[in-house]
């Protein structure tokens, strides 16, 4: 049994926006009602395979470590299961060569609740290690014996609580059918053959698929990208309903129907901003109208980084300008503007994405509305590609 990894800084909220798994208190009355009356919760723990090499895959790196936007896989694993706050310890089986590196994703992404062993040459010998680890007989492991053990891939990183309290549910309440016995996985049959315990097959869900190929990279990386992009918060520095600030607001509604778009006022004006981040947004739209520095957007990012939010994913933030007919000179305004490249590399290293966009702002109409479609359109390709290339960009709309 490794020591525990040093102790992780504080933690994030546990029920991320980059899910759609149930709050804690929503688990907690689907487990009531799942449990017969006086029955009580069993102790939960769960072992993760991950000592595998990933052949398949077809690169050096074992795929639980391939990053996805920059973060490994196996982190995305972590925080799926450990978000549910009833499975009391997380045992990964990684290999002596990774252990070193494993310590350092728990530290870096603040992973709890995890425990290190070293992996088996094959994914049984790699579960079998993690269930000794829980058997409460081992003299240095500080594991209590959960009644329950959910034995889950490394590689399957969408695994949500729902399945999970079915399965628990499943392995406490049901006994094992011919049928189990006769078409069930691998697992299954260790446990019946090494265990002699009943054991029940319980159905999955499509996301539960697991990353074997290159291509699931990419998959996974999609399925992420649109799971963090589901709410924009659009941050107005002026309270005028006739600015045109408001009228892109809804365009950009307009735009990106399924998305929830939140409207507040800046930073300074207090506590509007605080509640969003609890809400755990991952996609900042700020309308400059009164200033053409960047005093707002640096309380926004001083915001995003006490909120410890850009850990886990990369935070977009997308800095608007109106390029007003009658404002301030094109010059003056543009060599202000341009101090957003030197800032943007500064808050990328937070894992920000900081990019300008000029909205072209003229008299005619019909062309104000074409300004206005196109920054909503540029607007939505920057928070749904999240991509770090186009980082302290002056895009043009
Ligand atoms: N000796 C092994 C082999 C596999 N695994 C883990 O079991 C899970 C499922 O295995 P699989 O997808 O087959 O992974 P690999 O063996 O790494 O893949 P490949 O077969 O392509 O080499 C993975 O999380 C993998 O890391 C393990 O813990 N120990
Ligand atoms: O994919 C696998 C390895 O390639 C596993 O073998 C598979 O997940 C086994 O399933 P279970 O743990 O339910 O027996």
């Amino acid at each position: 049994m490794e020591p525990r990894p040093a102790a992780p800084r504080p933690r994030l909220c546990d029920s991320l926006g980059a899910d759609q798994t149930p709050s804690a208190s929503t688990l907690n009355a689907a487990r009531a009602e799942a449990r017969p009356a006086g029955r009580r919760a069993p102790a939960v723990a769960a072992v993760l395979p991950a000592g595998g090499s990933g052949e398949r895959m077809g690169v050096p790196t074992p795929k639980q470590f391939c990053p996805v936007l920059e973060r490994p896989l196996i982190s995305y694993t972590l925080q799926a299961l450990e978000r549910v706050c009833w499975i009391k310890d997380i045992v990964v089986a990684v290999t002596g060569e990774n252990m070193e590196a494993m310590k350092g994703i728990i530290q870096k992404y603040q992973h709890q609740r995890i425990s290190l062993v070293e992996a088996g040459v094959t994914r049984h010998r790699s579960i079998f290690n993690g269930l000794k680890a829980l058997a409460g007989d081992q003299p240095d492991s500080k594991l209590s014996k959960p009644e329950v053990v959910i034995i889950h891939d490394a590689v399957r990183p969408f695994v949500e609580e729902d399945v999970l309290l079915k399965v628990v549910t499943a392995a406490k309440e049901y006994g094992c059918s011919d049928y189990d016995l006769e078409f069930g996985t691998e697992c299954l049959q260790l446990a019946l053959k090494y265990g002699h315990i009943k054991a029940k097959l319980v159905e999955g869900s499509p996301d539960l698929w697991k990353v074997t190929y290159k291509r699931d990279l990419y998959a996974a990386e999609s399925i992420i990208k649109e799971r963090i992009s589901q709410h924009i918060c659009l941050v107005m520095d002026t309270k005028d309903e006739n600015h045109v600030g408001h009228r892109l607001e809804e365009v950009l509604k307009d735009e990106l129907n399924h998305v929830k778009v939140t409207s507040r006022l800046p930073c300074h004006t207090g506590r509007d901003l605080d509640q969003i981040m609890s809400e755990q947004c991952y996609s900042y739209v700020c309308v400059n109208v009164m200033t053409s520095d960047f005093e707002e957007i640096r309380k926004l990012v001083d915001m995003l980084e006490e909120s410890n939010l850009s850990i886990l994913y990369p935070v977009v933030v997308i800095s608007v300008y109106f390029l007003d007919y009658k404002s301030v000179p094109f010059d003056q305004k543009m060599e202000n503007l341009m101090q957003i490249r030197e800032y943007a590399k500064e808050v990328k290293k937070r894992n920000i994405l900081l990019c300008g966009l000029l909205i072209y702002y003229p008299q005619d109409e019909h062309k104000l509305q074409e300004s206005l479609r196109q920054g909503a359109t540029i607007i939505a390709t920057l928070i749904k590609e999240r991509n770090s290339g186009l980082v302290g960009q002056l895009l043009v709309a």
